[in-house]
């Protein structure tokens, strides 16, 4: 289990997260959503352990985050969303990276590099450098290296963005295989439809603040007949940004 426990991250002129809450059980998919710059990456990132969170604290299986991170970090399998590091090795000397990272047995190694190299169509590209590949092959290439040492926990910050309909199809099918044995995917997405298929529970975050969290059929059963999108946009979209403003000139004009 995951949980977020009262979680504010500030950089230097922005609040990015404001004291969010929220729990995530082993065996489930969980999807973050918002508008660009809403947190969803800076959330990500304190999980796994390349920011500090300012103020709050994150359990993983009950232990605190920043007292066991050489526990937890070994049970985290992160893709970011910017698929623009370790360029100048070849994808097999990152592969190889992180099975030694990971500390992976050589067998194990060849298993699953064959099968996930040759499931995402990049077996033929292993001795390419990184930075020679489309966005999508580096996608591919970044997800093949978490997924080798076959973590706990997935951590995938918009990872359909870029991938063929195939690679796609192909990482939605893992997605649900791994969630199904017990384990959890937590993942950033723009597409509210992915969310609808893949996701057992949601976050929709706005300016660092938790909107809603639940199902998204406790969402739909909440506003019947309005489509996921209509719903989002309501409580995320330009309707909302017009009511801070509303609010904000009310202020100003000394109504409130
Ligand atoms: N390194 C940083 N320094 C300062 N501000 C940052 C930094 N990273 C993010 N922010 C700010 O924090 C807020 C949240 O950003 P974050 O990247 O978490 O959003 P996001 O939901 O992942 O957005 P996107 O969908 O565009 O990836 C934004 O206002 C962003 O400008």
């Amino acid at each position: 289990m995951i949980e977020f426990k009262e979680i504010t991250k500030e950089y230097a002129e922005t609040t990015a997260l404001k004291n969010i809450s929220f729990k995530i059980k082993d065996g489930q998919i969980f999807g973050l959503i918002g508008h660009n710059g809403a947190g969803k990456s800076t959330t990500i990132k304190i999980l796994v352990s390349i920011l500090n969170q300012t103020t709050g604290e994150i359990y993983v299986d009950d232990q605190e985050l920043a007292q066991y991170r050489k526990n937890i970090k070994p049970k985290i399998g992160y893709v970011a969303d910017t698929p623009d590091t370790f360029l100048r090795l070849k994808a097999n000397e990152y592969w190889e990276l992180m099975g030694t990272a990971y500390e992976i047995s050589d067998e194990q190694f060849e298993k699953r590099l064959t099968y996930y190299t040759e499931l995402f169509e990049i077996d033929s590209n292993s001795e390419e450098l990184i930075e020679s590949f489309s966005h999508g092959m580096r996608q591919k290439t970044f997800l093949v290296g978490a997924l080798l040492a076959n973590p706990k926990i997935w951590v995938l910050d918009e990872p359909m963005t870029g991938l063929d309909p195939q690679a796609t199809y192909d990482l939605k099918k893992l997605m649900r295989e791994h969630a199904k044995n017990g384990n959890i995917v937590l993942f950033s997405t723009h597409n509210l439809e992915h969310a609808q298929e893949l996701c057992d529970e949601i976050v929709i975050l706005r300016k660092g603040e938790i909107l809603y969290n639940g199902t998204i059929e406790e969402l739909q059963a909440q506003n019947k007949n309005e489509s996921l999108e209509t719903i989002y946009l309501r409580i995320a979209g330009r309707e909302a940004d017009q009511r801070d403003r509303d609010i904000a000139n009310h202020s100003e004009d000394g109504d409130l």
